[in-house]
């Protein structure tokens, strides 16, 4: 039996759009094992089947490896609510991927994986921290993809708000625009740049200063209910907020502990069927067991 335990994700941190990505410390396990035929466990039924996508990765890291496919049962355990902006997809590629390799005995290097989970998911941000755990950058080069680690202020706290209704991605990125200005694109590089030093350094003037995003947030809040109730508990305890990936989830950072504590309180009052739980950074990444 071959297990493979990965964490969940929040993409783009707000200016870091396809590129930036956080490994969060709530993770989901994925069994493989022999069988007669293809089953699929543990979760929703309408992906119980073979276009499920842990098997469509697990087939694609068998054709990359040129091996054939064999008769699986995979059964699933994950905590990650889906198309809640908390990288569930990027979960479900990279297990997939990881066990076709362990179960060849020909592990994909880390940096084989981001190429082969990068051509699944079309955009590197939510996988490169699934396989390498923590702050990562994925930046598509014409060599591929090299990934840039950075380590995350100890002292930041991160709380996830997720609503009660989920986000397309797929809708989510259709709704932004196909170009942007200059203007645009300068802030844009400038901000993400100061938003990965305020991460290391733990500087929260810096982080709100960084959080302003001008290419997606603006398009995508319409789509989260109550955007507006969120932003304004976080601005009266101080804390920075963004859109974990495509949303719906929303993440507050603060450096104070009890302040997250009040805003969680705050907030579930408000939003009471909403799921609002701190979260850290996740530093492990994908591990596989062999049993
Ligand atoms: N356990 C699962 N089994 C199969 N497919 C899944 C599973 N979890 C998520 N998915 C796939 O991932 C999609 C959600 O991905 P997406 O919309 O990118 O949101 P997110 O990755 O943020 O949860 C689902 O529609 C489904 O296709
Ligand atoms: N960069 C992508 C990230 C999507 O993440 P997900 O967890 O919502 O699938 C985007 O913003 O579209």
């Amino acid at each position: 039996m071959i297990k493979v335990t990965v964490p969940a994700t929040s993409a783009n941190l707000g200016v870091g759009y396809d590129c930036l990505g956080l490994a969060l410390d709530l993770r989901a396990t994925f069994q493989f094992q022999s069988a007669s035929k293809l089953t699929i466990a543990g979760c929703p039924e309408q992906f119980q089947n073979e276009n499920n996508l842990v098997y469509r990765a697990f087939q694609a890291g068998c054709e990359a490896l040129g091996e054939p496919v064999p008769s699986l049962a995979i059964k699933i355990d994950s905590p990650i609510p889906v198309s809640r902006g908390l990288g569930s997809s990027a979960t479900c590629i990279v297990a997939g991927l990881a066990a076709a390799g362990e179960w060849f005995q020909t592990q994909f290097t880390q940096n084989e994986l981001v190429q082969l989970a990068t051509d699944f998911e079309g955009h590197p941000d939510n996988v490169t921290p699934v396989i390498y755990g923590g702050l990562c950058a994925g930046v598509q080069t014409d060599e591929g993809i090299s990934v840039l680690t950075y380590p995350v202020a100890d002292d930041l706290d991160f709380l996830a708000i997720v609503p009660d209704f989920t986000v397309s991605t797929d809708e989510a990125r259709a709704l932004l625009p196909k170009s942007v200005s200059y203007a645009t694109a300068t802030h844009q590089i400038s901000h993400s740049l100061l938003l990965v030093r305020a991460l290391m350094t733990g500087n929260l003037f810096d982080l709100r200063l960084a959080l302003d995003d001008r290419l997606h947030e603006p398009y995508r809040k319409q789509l989260i209910a109550n955007y507006d109730v969120v932003a304004e508990a976080c601005d009266y305890f101080e804390n920075s907020l963004y859109i974990s990936g495509s949303g719906s989830t929303l993440i507050a950072i603060t450096d104070d502990t009890p302040t997250r504590g009040m805003l969680r309180q705050r907030l579930m009052k408000e939003l009471p069927d909403w799921n609002i739980f701190p979260v850290a950074v996740d530093t492990a990444g994908v591990q596989v067991e062999h049993g």
